[in-house]
Protein backbone atom coordinates (compact mmCIF):
# COMPACT_ATOMS: atom_id res chain seq x y z
CA UNK A 1 0.00 0.00 0.00
CA UNK A 2 1.62 3.49 -0.80
CA UNK A 3 2.01 6.02 1.23
CA UNK A 4 1.49 9.87 0.49
CA UNK A 5 0.96 13.28 1.26
CA UNK A 6 -1.01 16.31 0.27
CA UNK A 7 1.50 17.22 -2.42
CA UNK A 8 0.99 13.65 -3.74
CA UNK A 9 -2.77 14.09 -3.95
CA UNK A 10 -2.71 17.43 -5.68
CA UNK A 11 0.03 15.95 -8.39
CA UNK A 12 -2.51 13.23 -8.97
CA UNK A 13 -5.27 15.40 -9.31
CA UNK A 14 -3.44 17.52 -11.63
CA UNK A 15 -1.80 14.51 -13.68
CA UNK A 16 -5.65 12.83 -13.68
CA UNK A 17 -6.82 16.12 -14.96
CA UNK A 18 -3.80 17.35 -17.71
CA UNK A 19 -2.81 13.92 -18.64
CA UNK A 20 -5.61 11.84 -19.05
CA UNK A 21 -8.26 14.09 -19.10
CA UNK A 22 -10.37 13.16 -16.12
CA UNK A 23 -12.49 15.67 -14.28
CA UNK A 24 -12.33 15.92 -10.85
CA UNK A 25 -15.97 15.64 -10.73
CA UNK A 26 -15.36 11.83 -11.86
CA UNK A 27 -12.58 10.97 -9.63
CA UNK A 28 -14.92 12.67 -6.88
CA UNK A 29 -17.78 10.38 -7.53
CA UNK A 30 -15.27 7.32 -7.64
CA UNK A 31 -14.09 8.59 -3.79
CA UNK A 32 -18.06 9.22 -2.87
CA UNK A 33 -18.91 5.55 -3.51
CA UNK A 34 -14.92 4.07 -2.57
CA UNK A 35 -16.43 5.77 1.12
CA UNK A 36 -20.19 4.69 0.65
CA UNK A 37 -18.48 1.20 0.78
CA UNK A 38 -17.26 1.71 4.61
CA UNK A 39 -20.36 3.86 5.78
CA UNK A 40 -22.02 0.65 7.33
CA UNK A 41 -25.08 1.41 5.62
CA UNK A 42 -26.54 -2.48 6.50
CA UNK A 43 -25.99 -1.44 10.31
CA UNK A 44 -27.20 2.24 10.38
CA UNK A 45 -30.12 4.28 9.18
CA UNK A 46 -29.42 8.15 10.55
CA UNK A 47 -26.38 9.84 9.28
CA UNK A 48 -25.24 13.15 9.09
CA UNK A 49 -22.77 15.01 6.34
CA UNK A 50 -20.26 17.91 7.66
CA UNK A 51 -19.14 19.63 4.54
CA UNK A 52 -16.70 22.14 3.95
CA UNK A 53 -16.76 24.00 0.66
CA UNK A 54 -13.45 22.80 -0.53
CA UNK A 55 -13.61 19.07 -2.55
CA UNK A 56 -13.13 17.53 0.91
CA UNK A 57 -16.92 19.02 1.21
CA UNK A 58 -17.80 17.84 -2.40
CA UNK A 59 -16.91 14.35 -1.50
CA UNK A 60 -19.41 15.10 1.38
CA UNK A 61 -21.84 16.08 -0.91
CA UNK A 62 -21.79 13.38 -2.89
CA UNK A 63 -21.56 11.07 0.15
CA UNK A 64 -25.56 12.95 1.24
CA UNK A 65 -26.87 12.03 -1.75
CA UNK A 66 -25.69 8.26 -2.13
CA UNK A 67 -26.92 7.52 0.85
CA UNK A 68 -30.14 8.96 0.31
CA UNK A 69 -30.61 6.89 -2.59
CA UNK A 70 -29.55 3.84 -0.32
CA UNK A 71 -32.94 5.15 1.59
CA UNK A 72 -31.26 6.14 4.49
CA UNK A 73 -31.97 9.72 6.63
CA UNK A 74 -29.25 12.49 5.55
CA UNK A 75 -29.19 15.93 7.48
CA UNK A 76 -26.27 17.77 6.04
CA UNK A 77 -23.96 20.73 7.65
CA UNK A 78 -21.99 23.04 5.36
CA UNK A 79 -19.38 24.93 7.44
CA UNK A 80 -17.43 28.01 5.42
CA UNK A 81 -17.84 30.92 3.37
CA UNK A 82 -20.36 29.44 0.45
CA UNK A 83 -19.69 31.81 -1.65
CA UNK A 84 -16.08 30.18 -2.13
CA UNK A 85 -17.29 26.60 -2.91
CA UNK A 86 -15.28 24.95 -5.17
CA UNK A 87 -16.62 23.96 -8.62
CA UNK A 88 -17.57 20.22 -8.17
CA UNK A 89 -19.01 20.61 -4.75
CA UNK A 90 -20.75 22.97 -6.21
CA UNK A 91 -22.26 20.31 -8.58
CA UNK A 92 -23.32 18.04 -6.17
CA UNK A 93 -24.79 21.00 -4.19
CA UNK A 94 -27.11 22.12 -6.71
CA UNK A 95 -27.75 18.12 -6.90
CA UNK A 96 -28.94 18.14 -3.30
CA UNK A 97 -31.15 20.75 -3.98
CA UNK A 98 -32.61 19.24 -6.65
CA UNK A 99 -33.11 16.25 -4.71
CA UNK A 100 -34.48 17.88 -1.39
CA UNK A 101 -32.11 16.80 0.92
CA UNK A 102 -31.83 19.36 3.74
CA UNK A 103 -28.97 21.44 4.38
CA UNK A 104 -27.49 23.90 6.62
CA UNK A 105 -25.36 26.37 6.07
CA UNK A 106 -23.25 27.66 8.81
CA UNK A 107 -21.23 31.06 7.17
CA UNK A 108 -18.29 32.20 8.34
CA UNK A 109 -19.78 35.64 8.56
CA UNK A 110 -22.83 35.00 10.21
CA UNK A 111 -23.99 34.51 14.18
CA UNK A 112 -23.97 30.78 14.56
CA UNK A 113 -24.71 30.14 18.23
CA UNK A 114 -28.24 28.45 17.23
CA UNK A 115 -27.06 26.37 14.37
CA UNK A 116 -23.87 25.09 16.64
CA UNK A 117 -26.89 24.09 19.20
CA UNK A 118 -29.21 22.54 16.34
CA UNK A 119 -26.03 20.25 15.05
CA UNK A 120 -25.75 19.58 18.63
CA UNK A 121 -29.17 18.36 18.77
CA UNK A 122 -29.19 16.33 15.32
CA UNK A 123 -26.27 14.29 16.40
CA UNK A 124 -27.73 13.01 19.06
CA UNK A 125 -30.16 12.25 17.42
CA UNK A 126 -28.35 10.56 14.36
CA UNK A 127 -26.00 6.98 14.33
CA UNK A 128 -23.26 8.12 12.23
CA UNK A 129 -21.62 11.51 11.52
CA UNK A 130 -19.45 11.59 8.47
CA UNK A 131 -16.43 14.18 8.49
CA UNK A 132 -16.32 16.07 5.27
CA UNK A 133 -14.89 19.59 6.67
CA UNK A 134 -11.14 19.14 5.72
CA UNK A 135 -9.17 17.04 3.55
CA UNK A 136 -5.48 16.82 2.28
CA UNK A 137 -6.08 21.13 1.57
CA UNK A 138 -5.89 22.29 5.52
CA UNK A 139 -2.23 23.53 5.90
CA UNK A 140 -3.21 26.41 8.24
CA UNK A 141 -4.35 26.53 12.03
CA UNK A 142 -8.21 26.18 12.41
CA UNK A 143 -10.24 28.79 14.19
CA UNK A 144 -13.62 30.15 14.93
CA UNK A 145 -16.77 28.55 13.80
CA UNK A 146 -14.71 25.80 12.22
CA UNK A 147 -13.21 24.47 15.54
CA UNK A 148 -16.45 25.66 17.05
CA UNK A 149 -17.79 22.98 14.79
CA UNK A 150 -15.20 20.25 15.50
CA UNK A 151 -15.37 20.51 19.14
CA UNK A 152 -19.31 19.97 19.23
CA UNK A 153 -18.76 16.93 16.79
CA UNK A 154 -16.14 15.58 19.21
CA UNK A 155 -18.10 16.55 22.13
CA UNK A 156 -21.24 14.97 21.33
CA UNK A 157 -19.98 12.18 18.80
CA UNK A 158 -21.41 8.75 18.51
CA UNK A 159 -19.82 7.36 15.03
CA UNK A 160 -17.48 10.02 13.68
CA UNK A 161 -16.07 8.72 10.28
CA UNK A 162 -14.03 11.09 8.43
CA UNK A 163 -13.32 11.24 4.57
CA UNK A 164 -9.38 11.45 3.55
CA UNK A 165 -8.32 12.62 6.59
CA UNK A 166 -9.72 13.71 10.15
CA UNK A 167 -10.22 17.04 9.43
CA UNK A 168 -7.77 19.39 11.56
CA UNK A 169 -4.53 16.78 10.84
CA UNK A 170 -2.10 18.25 8.08
CA UNK A 171 -2.19 15.39 6.15
CA UNK A 172 1.49 15.42 5.58
CA UNK A 173 3.15 15.95 8.41
CA UNK A 174 0.41 14.72 11.06
CA UNK A 175 0.46 18.48 12.98
CA UNK A 176 -2.66 18.60 14.46
CA UNK A 177 -3.94 22.30 13.25
CA UNK A 178 -5.59 23.67 16.59
CA UNK A 179 -8.44 21.36 16.75
CA UNK A 180 -8.97 18.00 15.61
CA UNK A 181 -11.70 15.42 14.64
CA UNK A 182 -11.54 12.20 16.30
CA UNK A 183 -12.60 9.56 14.25
CA UNK A 184 -13.58 6.21 15.26
CA UNK A 185 -12.49 5.35 11.27
CA UNK A 186 -10.70 7.69 8.53
CA UNK A 187 -11.58 6.30 5.03
CA UNK A 188 -8.77 7.78 2.80
CA UNK A 189 -8.42 8.09 -0.58
CA UNK A 190 -5.51 6.19 -2.16
CA UNK A 191 -2.56 6.79 -0.40
CA UNK A 192 -2.23 6.13 3.68
CA UNK A 193 -1.48 9.98 4.49
CA UNK A 194 2.14 10.22 5.75
CA UNK A 195 0.69 12.15 8.83
CA UNK A 196 -1.02 9.32 9.90
CA UNK A 197 2.52 7.99 10.83
CA UNK A 198 3.03 10.50 13.41
CA UNK A 199 2.51 8.99 16.51
CA UNK A 200 0.49 11.97 18.43
CA UNK A 201 -2.49 11.11 15.82
CA UNK A 202 -3.54 7.47 16.30
CA UNK A 203 -6.12 9.24 18.15
CA UNK A 204 -7.59 11.24 15.80
CA UNK A 205 -7.55 9.00 12.59
CA UNK A 206 -9.29 5.49 14.14
CA UNK A 207 -9.39 2.46 12.01
CA UNK A 208 -7.91 3.46 8.53
CA UNK A 209 -9.11 2.07 5.35
CA UNK A 210 -7.57 3.57 2.11
CA UNK A 211 -9.43 3.27 -0.47
CA UNK A 212 -8.70 3.48 -4.60
CA UNK A 213 -10.56 5.86 -6.37
CA UNK A 214 -9.43 5.03 -10.23
CA UNK A 215 -6.53 6.62 -10.77
CA UNK A 216 -4.24 4.88 -13.43
CA UNK A 217 -2.02 2.87 -12.39
CA UNK A 218 0.58 4.42 -14.36
CA UNK A 219 0.15 7.83 -12.70
CA UNK A 220 0.16 6.73 -9.80
CA UNK A 221 3.86 4.70 -10.69
CA UNK A 222 4.92 8.33 -11.93
CA UNK A 223 4.29 10.08 -8.75
CA UNK A 224 5.34 7.51 -6.21
CA UNK A 225 7.00 8.73 -3.23
CA UNK A 226 8.64 5.27 -2.61
CA UNK A 227 7.33 5.09 0.70
CA UNK A 228 4.88 2.08 1.55
CA UNK A 229 3.09 -0.53 3.67
CA UNK A 230 3.86 -3.85 3.53
CA UNK A 231 1.32 -5.83 2.97
CA UNK A 232 1.14 -9.96 3.31
CA UNK A 233 1.45 -10.40 -0.54
CA UNK A 234 4.60 -8.57 -0.46
CA UNK A 235 5.94 -11.03 2.18
CA UNK A 236 4.59 -14.46 0.18
CA UNK A 237 6.02 -12.88 -3.42
CA UNK A 238 9.42 -11.65 -2.22
CA UNK A 239 10.35 -15.22 -0.18
CA UNK A 240 8.86 -17.87 -2.09
CA UNK A 241 10.15 -16.86 -5.82
CA UNK A 242 13.55 -15.94 -4.44
CA UNK A 243 14.03 -19.37 -2.70
CA UNK A 244 12.45 -21.63 -5.56
CA UNK A 245 16.20 -20.80 -6.97
CA UNK A 246 18.85 -21.51 -3.78
CA UNK A 247 20.66 -24.37 -3.09
CA UNK A 248 21.89 -26.05 -0.02
CA UNK A 249 25.22 -24.69 -0.38
CA UNK A 250 24.69 -21.42 -1.07
CA UNK A 251 22.21 -19.87 1.76
CA UNK A 252 21.76 -20.02 5.20
CA UNK A 253 24.82 -20.21 7.05
CA UNK A 254 25.50 -17.48 9.90
CA UNK A 255 26.94 -16.19 12.73
CA UNK A 256 25.77 -14.49 15.69
CA UNK A 257 28.10 -12.43 18.01
CA UNK A 258 25.76 -11.91 21.47
CA UNK A 259 26.19 -12.45 25.13
CA UNK A 260 28.23 -12.03 27.99
CA UNK A 261 27.94 -12.56 31.51
CA UNK A 262 24.72 -12.22 32.95
CA UNK A 263 23.17 -11.65 28.96
CA UNK A 264 23.14 -15.57 28.30
CA UNK A 265 19.50 -15.22 27.36
CA UNK A 266 19.68 -12.72 24.39
CA UNK A 267 22.14 -15.19 23.20
CA UNK A 268 20.01 -17.73 23.22
CA UNK A 269 16.88 -15.84 21.70
CA UNK A 270 19.03 -14.50 18.85
CA UNK A 271 20.24 -17.74 17.84
CA UNK A 272 17.29 -19.95 18.54
CA UNK A 273 15.35 -17.51 16.67
CA UNK A 274 17.38 -17.82 13.26
CA UNK A 275 17.76 -21.69 13.79
CA UNK A 276 14.09 -21.75 13.65
CA UNK A 277 13.77 -19.14 10.61
CA UNK A 278 15.36 -21.51 8.56
CA UNK A 279 18.95 -20.86 8.66
CA UNK A 280 20.87 -24.18 7.69
CA UNK A 281 23.96 -23.77 9.75
CA UNK A 282 23.90 -21.41 13.03
CA UNK A 283 26.50 -20.80 15.07
CA UNK A 284 27.07 -18.29 18.36
CA UNK A 285 30.09 -16.81 19.00
CA UNK A 286 29.89 -15.43 22.82
CA UNK A 287 31.98 -15.41 25.82
CA UNK A 288 33.48 -18.67 27.05
CA UNK A 289 31.82 -18.51 30.37
CA UNK A 290 28.54 -18.43 29.23
CA UNK A 291 29.39 -21.21 26.33
CA UNK A 292 28.49 -24.29 27.85
CA UNK A 293 25.33 -22.84 29.36
CA UNK A 294 23.87 -22.18 25.91
CA UNK A 295 25.32 -24.63 24.14
CA UNK A 296 23.18 -27.19 26.75
CA UNK A 297 20.08 -25.30 25.34
CA UNK A 298 21.39 -24.43 21.52
CA UNK A 299 20.76 -28.03 20.11
CA UNK A 300 20.60 -27.41 16.77
CA UNK A 301 22.93 -24.47 16.84
CA UNK A 302 26.61 -24.46 17.44
CA UNK A 303 28.75 -22.49 19.71
CA UNK A 304 32.17 -20.49 19.71
CA UNK A 305 33.75 -18.59 22.36
CA UNK A 306 36.44 -15.51 21.44
CA UNK A 307 39.50 -17.72 22.12
CA UNK A 308 39.33 -19.59 19.08
CA UNK A 309 40.21 -17.13 16.50
CA UNK A 310 40.93 -19.42 13.53
CA UNK A 311 37.51 -20.76 14.09
CA UNK A 312 35.95 -17.20 14.28
CA UNK A 313 38.15 -16.04 11.47
CA UNK A 314 36.33 -18.66 9.09
CA UNK A 315 33.02 -18.50 10.26
CA UNK A 316 32.87 -14.53 9.29
CA UNK A 317 34.61 -15.34 6.19
CA UNK A 318 32.22 -18.39 5.11
CA UNK A 319 28.63 -16.34 6.69
CA UNK A 320 26.16 -15.46 4.34
CA UNK A 321 25.26 -13.53 7.56
CA UNK A 322 26.45 -11.93 10.79
CA UNK A 323 24.02 -10.80 13.65
CA UNK A 324 25.62 -8.86 15.76
CA UNK A 325 25.28 -6.77 19.53
CA UNK A 326 22.53 -8.48 21.75
CA UNK A 327 24.03 -8.89 24.77
CA UNK A 328 27.56 -8.09 24.44
CA UNK A 329 28.18 -5.20 26.49
CA UNK A 330 28.56 -0.91 26.06
CA UNK A 331 32.68 -1.56 25.83
CA UNK A 332 35.79 -0.92 24.00
CA UNK A 333 35.78 -5.04 23.08
CA UNK A 334 32.96 -4.98 21.77
CA UNK A 335 33.42 -1.89 19.61
CA UNK A 336 36.61 -3.85 18.54
CA UNK A 337 34.74 -7.02 18.00
CA UNK A 338 32.33 -5.13 15.67
CA UNK A 339 35.61 -3.22 13.53
CA UNK A 340 36.99 -6.76 13.51
CA UNK A 341 33.61 -8.78 12.00
CA UNK A 342 33.40 -5.93 9.87
CA UNK A 343 36.73 -5.75 8.27
CA UNK A 344 36.74 -9.26 7.91
CA UNK A 345 33.56 -10.34 6.15
CA UNK A 346 31.79 -9.52 2.94
CA UNK A 347 28.07 -10.94 3.71
CA UNK A 348 25.64 -8.31 5.28
CA UNK A 349 25.83 -7.52 8.77
CA UNK A 350 22.78 -6.83 11.24
CA UNK A 351 23.63 -4.60 14.21
CA UNK A 352 21.73 -3.89 17.39
CA UNK A 353 21.45 -3.05 21.20
CA UNK A 354 25.06 -3.18 22.14
CA UNK A 355 26.69 -3.02 18.74
CA UNK A 356 24.82 0.00 18.16
CA UNK A 357 25.42 1.58 21.53
CA UNK A 358 29.28 1.58 20.55
CA UNK A 359 28.85 3.06 17.51
CA UNK A 360 27.49 6.18 19.23
CA UNK A 361 30.40 7.96 18.63
CA UNK A 362 32.16 6.02 15.90
CA UNK A 363 29.48 6.63 13.39
CA UNK A 364 31.89 6.84 10.81
CA UNK A 365 32.69 3.22 10.99
CA UNK A 366 29.26 2.77 8.89
CA UNK A 367 30.18 4.16 5.80
CA UNK A 368 32.67 2.38 5.18
CA UNK A 369 30.94 -0.91 4.20
CA UNK A 370 28.89 0.14 1.71
CA UNK A 371 25.61 -1.22 1.33
CA UNK A 372 26.15 -4.47 3.95
CA UNK A 373 25.03 -3.14 7.55
CA UNK A 374 21.87 -3.14 8.66
CA UNK A 375 21.25 -1.51 12.23
CA UNK A 376 17.92 -2.26 14.03
CA UNK A 377 17.30 0.49 17.20
CA UNK A 378 14.62 1.67 18.66
CA UNK A 379 14.09 5.16 19.79
CA UNK A 380 16.84 5.40 22.56
CA UNK A 381 19.41 4.14 20.44
CA UNK A 382 18.44 6.30 16.81
CA UNK A 383 18.96 9.40 19.58
CA UNK A 384 22.18 8.10 20.90
CA UNK A 385 23.44 7.19 17.15
CA UNK A 386 21.91 10.43 15.90
CA UNK A 387 22.34 13.04 18.47
CA UNK A 388 18.61 13.89 18.02
CA UNK A 389 16.30 13.84 20.85
CA UNK A 390 13.76 11.28 21.17
CA UNK A 391 10.62 13.76 20.57
CA UNK A 392 12.39 15.06 17.52
CA UNK A 393 12.47 11.44 16.19
CA UNK A 394 9.36 10.44 16.99
CA UNK A 395 8.08 13.53 15.64
CA UNK A 396 9.86 12.50 12.14
CA UNK A 397 10.28 8.94 12.14
CA UNK A 398 10.36 8.69 8.77
CA UNK A 399 12.42 11.37 7.68
CA UNK A 400 15.21 10.61 10.47
CA UNK A 401 15.39 6.94 9.64
CA UNK A 402 15.50 8.14 5.56
CA UNK A 403 18.30 10.48 6.14
CA UNK A 404 20.31 8.69 8.37
CA UNK A 405 20.15 5.04 5.90
CA UNK A 406 20.72 7.32 3.12
CA UNK A 407 23.94 9.43 4.71
CA UNK A 408 25.50 6.44 5.83
CA UNK A 409 24.42 3.97 2.27
CA UNK A 410 23.20 1.54 5.06
CA UNK A 411 19.23 -0.26 6.12
CA UNK A 412 18.20 1.37 8.63
CA UNK A 413 15.01 -0.17 10.95
CA UNK A 414 13.75 2.19 13.49
CA UNK A 415 11.96 -0.12 16.12
CA UNK A 416 8.38 1.05 17.36
CA UNK A 417 4.53 0.95 16.75
CA UNK A 418 4.85 0.79 12.92
CA UNK A 419 8.24 -0.14 12.73
CA UNK A 420 10.03 1.82 9.27
CA UNK A 421 12.58 -0.23 7.20
CA UNK A 422 14.22 2.41 4.50
CA UNK A 423 17.65 2.03 2.93
CA UNK A 424 16.84 6.03 2.00
CA UNK A 425 15.99 5.39 -1.04
CA UNK A 426 12.40 2.92 -0.79
CA UNK A 427 10.80 3.07 2.67
CA UNK A 428 8.26 0.55 4.12
CA UNK A 429 6.25 0.76 7.27
CA UNK A 430 5.44 -1.96 9.02
CA UNK A 431 2.08 -2.46 10.14
CA UNK A 432 2.29 -5.88 11.98
CA UNK A 433 3.11 -5.82 15.78
CA UNK A 434 1.54 -5.05 18.99
CA UNK A 435 2.29 -3.88 22.40
CA UNK A 436 1.42 -7.21 24.11
CA UNK A 437 4.88 -7.64 22.31
CA UNK A 438 6.97 -5.48 24.18
CA UNK A 439 9.11 -6.79 26.38
CA UNK A 440 13.00 -7.71 27.00
CA UNK A 441 14.38 -10.38 24.30
CA UNK A 442 12.32 -9.13 21.42
CA UNK A 443 15.23 -7.12 19.83
CA UNK A 444 16.93 -10.15 20.09
CA UNK A 445 14.51 -12.42 18.83
CA UNK A 446 13.56 -9.76 15.68
CA UNK A 447 17.86 -9.87 15.14
CA UNK A 448 17.84 -13.60 14.72
CA UNK A 449 14.85 -13.90 12.40
CA UNK A 450 16.30 -10.77 9.94
CA UNK A 451 19.61 -12.54 9.87
CA UNK A 452 18.27 -15.54 8.99
CA UNK A 453 16.25 -14.13 6.34
CA UNK A 454 19.36 -12.43 5.07
CA UNK A 455 21.27 -15.17 4.81
CA UNK A 456 18.48 -17.14 2.85
CA UNK A 457 19.02 -15.63 -0.72
CA UNK A 458 16.36 -12.98 -0.46
CA UNK A 459 17.25 -9.29 -1.43
CA UNK A 460 18.73 -7.83 1.53
CA UNK A 461 16.32 -5.15 1.50
CA UNK A 462 12.84 -7.39 1.08
CA UNK A 463 14.49 -9.90 3.38
CA UNK A 464 14.12 -7.22 6.76
CA UNK A 465 11.01 -6.22 5.20
CA UNK A 466 9.96 -9.76 5.49
CA UNK A 467 11.17 -10.61 8.79
CA UNK A 468 9.70 -8.30 10.59
CA UNK A 469 5.96 -8.49 9.03
CA UNK A 470 6.62 -12.02 10.61
CA UNK A 471 7.86 -11.46 13.31
CA UNK A 472 4.52 -9.03 14.14
CA UNK A 473 2.60 -11.03 12.71
CA UNK A 474 2.98 -13.76 14.83
CA UNK A 475 2.78 -11.34 17.34
CA UNK A 476 -0.61 -10.56 16.57
CA UNK A 477 -1.89 -14.01 16.47
CA UNK A 478 -0.37 -14.95 19.63
CA UNK A 479 -1.81 -11.76 21.43
CA UNK A 480 -5.31 -12.49 20.56
CA UNK A 481 -5.06 -15.28 23.13
CA UNK A 482 -2.37 -14.20 25.42
CA UNK A 483 -1.97 -11.08 27.36
CA UNK A 484 1.55 -11.21 27.48
CA UNK A 485 3.73 -12.99 24.13
CA UNK A 486 7.38 -13.34 24.94
CA UNK A 487 10.59 -14.06 22.38
CA UNK A 488 10.47 -17.70 23.31
CA UNK A 489 6.67 -17.81 22.33
CA UNK A 490 7.16 -15.82 19.07
CA UNK A 491 10.06 -18.59 18.01
CA UNK A 492 7.98 -21.48 18.88
CA UNK A 493 5.68 -20.43 16.12
CA UNK A 494 7.73 -18.85 13.52
CA UNK A 495 8.03 -22.63 11.38
CA UNK A 496 4.42 -22.88 11.29
CA UNK A 497 3.76 -19.34 10.46
CA UNK A 498 6.16 -19.73 7.53
CA UNK A 499 4.85 -22.53 6.37
CA UNK A 500 1.49 -20.59 6.19
CA UNK A 501 3.56 -17.88 4.52
CA UNK A 502 4.15 -21.01 1.79
CA UNK A 503 7.99 -20.09 2.13
CA UNK A 504 9.52 -23.34 0.34
CA UNK A 505 13.06 -23.03 2.28
CA UNK A 506 15.64 -25.40 0.61
CA UNK A 507 17.75 -25.83 2.98
N1 LIG B 1 -7.01 12.59 -5.81
C1 LIG B 1 -7.78 12.56 -4.76
O1 LIG B 1 -7.42 11.90 -3.79
C2 LIG B 1 -9.04 13.30 -4.74
C3 LIG B 1 -9.51 13.80 -3.55
N2 LIG B 1 -10.63 14.52 -3.42
C4 LIG B 1 -10.97 15.14 -2.16
O2 LIG B 1 -10.50 16.47 -2.21
C5 LIG B 1 -9.84 16.77 -1.00
C6 LIG B 1 -8.92 17.90 -1.18
O3 LIG B 1 -9.70 18.98 -1.59
P1 LIG B 1 -9.19 20.50 -1.57
O4 LIG B 1 -10.26 21.30 -2.16
O5 LIG B 1 -7.85 20.55 -2.19
O6 LIG B 1 -8.98 20.79 -0.03
P2 LIG B 1 -9.93 20.65 1.25
O7 LIG B 1 -11.32 20.40 0.87
O8 LIG B 1 -9.27 19.70 2.14
O9 LIG B 1 -9.78 22.06 1.91
C7 LIG B 1 -9.87 23.25 1.17
C8 LIG B 1 -10.89 24.19 1.76
O10 LIG B 1 -10.65 24.38 3.14
C9 LIG B 1 -10.39 25.76 3.39
N3 LIG B 1 -9.39 25.87 4.43
C10 LIG B 1 -8.16 25.37 4.46
N4 LIG B 1 -7.58 25.59 5.64
C11 LIG B 1 -8.47 26.25 6.39
C12 LIG B 1 -8.46 26.75 7.73
N5 LIG B 1 -7.41 26.58 8.52
N6 LIG B 1 -9.54 27.39 8.18
C13 LIG B 1 -10.60 27.56 7.39
N7 LIG B 1 -10.68 27.10 6.11
C14 LIG B 1 -9.63 26.46 5.64
C15 LIG B 1 -9.93 26.32 2.09
O11 LIG B 1 -10.15 27.70 2.13
P3 LIG B 1 -9.06 28.74 1.52
O12 LIG B 1 -9.40 30.02 2.15
O13 LIG B 1 -7.70 28.24 1.92
O14 LIG B 1 -9.26 28.67 0.07
C16 LIG B 1 -10.82 25.53 1.12
O15 LIG B 1 -12.10 26.09 1.10
C17 LIG B 1 -9.24 15.47 -0.58
O16 LIG B 1 -8.92 15.44 0.78
C18 LIG B 1 -10.34 14.50 -0.96
O17 LIG B 1 -11.26 14.40 0.07
C19 LIG B 1 -11.53 14.72 -4.57
O18 LIG B 1 -12.80 14.36 -4.19
C20 LIG B 1 -11.22 13.82 -5.75
C21 LIG B 1 -9.79 13.53 -6.01
K1 LIG C 1 -12.28 15.06 6.51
Amino acid sequence: MRIGTSISTKKLDDACINEYKIPLILMMENAVLSAIKHLDINLYNNYIVVSGVGNNGGDGLGIARQLKARGKEVKVFIVGNIEKITPCSKTNLEILKAMNIPYIIIDTKDENINLLKKLEADIKNSHVLVDCIFGTGLEREIKGIFKDVINVINENKNLVYSIDVPSGINATTGEILGSCIKADKTISFEFYKRGFLKYETKKYVGNVVVEHIGIPEDILKKYDDNEYITSMNFVKDNIKDKNKFSFKSDFGKITIFAGSKGFSGAAFIASEAAIKSGSGLVTLVCDEDIQDIISSKLSEGMTANYKEEDRINKLIKTSNAIGFGCGMGDNETTLERLQYVLNNSDCPVVIDADGLNVLKNNISILKKYKNRIIITPHLGEMSRLTGKSISYIKGNRLDVAKEFAKENNIIVLLKGYETIITDGKVTYINPTGNSAMANGGMGDCLLGMITSFVSQGIEVFEAVICAVYIHGYIGDILSKKMYTVNATHIIEKIPSIMKKFNIEINL
